[in-house]
C-alpha cells in the first residue's frame, strides 16, 4: 500500500461497527483494531491492565481512560508501518485527544443508525465469546444454530443487549461521542453514514474509502485484535 491510512469507526452499540470494519479490512487489507476484542484478550491473558479492565466490564461500566490507553496506545506506536481502522476507540473526548497526540488520523467513519434497527439488532445478536465473531439471527446466522462457524462452540447474548439496557447505553453513547464528533468534524474528518441496512450504507462507505485507499485482492484478511 502507498500510503498508510489511519481510520477510526464510531456509532452506538448495534450500530454495524464491527461488521463495516470486517468488510473494509477485506476489501481495502486495512488491519481491523477492535478495543473490545483487545481488552478480552488482556483479561484472558491476566495482563495487569486487563485484571483491571475486567473490574470495571463486569460491573457493566467503561473501562478508565487511563487504563484503555495504557492498553491501548502502545500497540498502536508498533502499528506505524500498518493501515488499520480502529473499532470501538476513541470512546471518551480524553481517549480522542490522547490519539490524536499518537497518530494523524485520515478519516473517521460515524454511524447514525434509528433506536428501533439498534434494539432489533440487538435482541438478535449473538456473540462467540473468544474471538469477538458476531452473528445475527436474521442477517448473518451461523451455519449451525448457536455455534461458532469457526470453533463449533456455543454462541451467547449479552444481558447488555437486551432492551432494557440499551437505553441506558444509547444514552452514554451520545453524550461521550458528541465532543468527539464535533473534534473530528473540526478537523474536517468526519464522516457521517445513516440509514436502517447496512448493506445500503456499504456502497457509500465503499465509493468514499476507494477514493482514499487503493483496494486490494487480499482476501483472506483476519479480525485481528491487536498485532
Ligand atoms: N474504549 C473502550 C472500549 C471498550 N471498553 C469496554 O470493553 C467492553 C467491550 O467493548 P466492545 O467490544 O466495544 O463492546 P460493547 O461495549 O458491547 O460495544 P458494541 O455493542 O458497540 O459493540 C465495553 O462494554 C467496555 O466496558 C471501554 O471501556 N472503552
Ligand atoms: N438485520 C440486520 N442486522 C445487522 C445489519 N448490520 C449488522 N447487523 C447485525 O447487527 C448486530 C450489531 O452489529 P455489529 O457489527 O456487532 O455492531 P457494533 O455493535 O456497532 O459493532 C450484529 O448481530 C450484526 O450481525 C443489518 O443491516 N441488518
Amino acid at each position: 500500500m502507498a500510503k498508510l491510512f489511519r481510520a477510526v469507526i464510531m456509532g452506538p452499540p448495534g450500530s454495524g461497527k464491527g461488521t463495516i470494519s470486517e468488510r473494509i479490512a477485506q476489501r481495502f487489507g486495512l488491519t481491523h483494531l477492535s478495543s473490545g476484542d483487545f481488552v478480552r484478550e488482556n483479561i484472558a491473558a491476566n495482563t495487569d491492565a486487563g485484571v483491571l479492565a475486567k473490574t470495571y466490564i463486569e460491573r457493566g461500566l467503561l473501562v478508565p481512560d487511563h487504563v484503555m490507553t495504557r492498553l491501548l496506545l502502545p500497540r498502536l506506536e508498533e502499528m506505524t508501518r500498518h493501515s488499520w481502522l480502529m473499532d470501538g476507540f476513541p470512546r471518551t473526548l480524553a481517549q480522542a485527544k490522547a490519539l490524536n497526540s499518537t497518530c494523524d488520523l485520515d478519516l473517521v467513519i460515524s454511524l447514525n443508525i434509528p433506536y428501533e434497527t439498534l434494539k432489533d439488532r440487538l435482541s438478535d445478536r449473538w456473540i462467540h465469546p473468544a474471538s469477538g465473531r458476531v452473528y445475527n439471527m436474521g442477517f448473518n446466522p451461523p451455519r449451525v444454530q448457536g455455534r461458532d462457524d469457526i470453533s463449533g462452540e456455543p454462541l451467547i447474548h449479552h444481558d447488555d443487549d437486551k432492551p432494557e439496557a440499551l437505553v441506558a447505553r444509547l444514552r452514554q453513547y451520545k453524550d461521550l461521542a458528541k465532543p468527539i464528533i464535533n473534534l473530528y468534524k473540526s478537523k474536517g474528518i468526519l464522516h457521517t453514514f445513516s440509514g436502517t441496512d447496512t448493506d445500503r450504507i456499504w456502497p457509500y462507505i465503499n465509493s468514499l474509502l476507494s477514493t482514499k485507499i487503493p483496494s486490494t485482492s487480499q482476501t483472506d484478511t483476519q479480525r485481528i485484535p491487536m498485532p
